[in-house]
């Protein structure tokens, strides 16, 4: 496996505007990332120049201390998944998952044993001996999945939204394997997906892209409590984060004039303007009798999600979404709301100054 090194790399595509702006970054051996980011914001666009496929029209590139930035894919050791099956129709699926083995002229008794470990991870073993052509879509697609992870010795694994097609009851189950065996063979995952959940739930760390830059990376915990803008605490989180327009006043921060901290320690010199304050909906909820400075809400809809109830309300002229268990009964029409201030992300100009007030 290798590190991956980004040098000032950006690319347009012609004449385009920059699909990805010049930027830095290092991929550390043996960890997975997650490429996540709404459509367009240039994510199989990187995906491409790390394995080859595009050359960047800008900066070097990296593995290990092997500069590729020319090298096409076939010189750069990376095993690649994307979003529909990539097989040969007319081979067997033990063929299939065999060929990358066989071109790196493995022993065949260790073709066999590694075979048979992939093919039982993705419960293909019932169907070594059928031609790919009789498996259903999402069957073909665990034979591409197989067939990137095969490989035990590939500097990177690249994935471009690999689960598209993988029927969504069996997406979290294979999203597991797939952590598990790409962990145990200290693979250097990326991983494109537009799911959180898919990005939260496999990769050590996620990178936030948004138009053809990373505005944040780091780990699914680090972008739920510390989103470095108001665009990340929207996009991580389901419901995205609530983000109120605040002013300083007498009570410290303050939402419509209700103060929210009293007496925390605010950071010196904040602006008298552009101040926004974000709670996410786990840590906002319903006021107990014998709580102050809780805010004035009125219910504007409640939402059934199962295990949870989302519950919306206006606050003055703002609308936010709080996350209550079933064990709490539904408020009535006007409520109390509580935001816990150790959870405050307080911002300016929409950018992160302080976690917590
Ligand atoms: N071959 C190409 N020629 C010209 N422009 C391109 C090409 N490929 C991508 N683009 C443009 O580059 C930008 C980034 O595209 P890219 O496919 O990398 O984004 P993405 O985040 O992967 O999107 P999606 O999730 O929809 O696949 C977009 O504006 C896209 O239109």
């Amino acid at each position: 496996m290798a590190r991956i090194t980004l040098e000032r790399v950006g690319h347009r595509y012609g004449h385009a505007p920059y699909a990805l702006e010049p930027f830095d970054m290092v991929l550390e051996d043996g960890r997975s990332y997650a490429l996540l980011g709404p459509s367009g914001c240039g994510k199989t666009t990187m995906l491409n120049i790390i394995s080859g496929v595009v050359r960047p029209s800008e900066g070097r590139i990296l593995l290990d201390d092997r500069d590729v930035t020319v090298v096409p894919i076939s010189g750069r050791n990376v095993a690649q998944v994307f979003q529909f099956p990539v097989i040969y129709q007319s081979k067997s699926v033990y063929e299939n998952l065999a060929f990358p083995l066989r071109c790196r002229r493995w022993p065949i008794a260790r073709i066999k044993a590694r075979v048979a470990e992939i093919a039982d991870l993705l419960d293909l073993s019932g169907r070594l001996g059928k031609p790919a052509w009789q498996l259903t879509v999402d069957e073909k697609q665990l034979i591409s999945l197989g067939r990137g992870l095969v490989r035990d010795d590939v500097a990177a694994l690249l994935m471009d939204e690999p689960l598209t097609v993988i029927d969504p009851q069996m997406k979290f189950q294979l999203r597991r394997k797939l952590k598990a065996v790409s962990q145990k063979a200290r693979h250097t995952v990326i991983y494109v997906t537009h799911d959180q959940n898919e990005a939260m739930t496999f990769a050590d760390e996620i990178l936030v892209m948004s138009a053809g830059k990373v505005v944040q990376r780091g780990t699914p915990q680090e972008l739920f409590e510390r989103p470095r803008t108001t665009y990340v605490g929207y996009f991580i989180g389901s419901p995205s984060m609530n983000v109120f327009d605040a002013e300083i006043g007498a009570g410290g921060v303050m939402i419509g004039g209700t103060p929210i901290a009293p007496g925390g320690a605010l950071p010196s010199g904040l602006p008298t303007s552009g101040l926004r304050v974000g709670i996410r909906p786990e840590y906002a909820s319903l006021a107990q009798p014998e709580d102050s400075d809780t805010l004035a809400a009125t219910v504007v809809g409640v939402q059934d999600h199962g295990s949870v109830r989302i519950v919306e309300v206006a606050i003055g002229t703002a609308r936010a979404r709080l996350k209550l268990g079933r064990d709490i009964a539904p408020p009535s029409a006007q409520a109390r709301i509580r935001l816990r201030r150790d959870k405050l992300c307080l911002f300016v100009d929409d950018h992160l100054i302080a976690a917590g007030i």
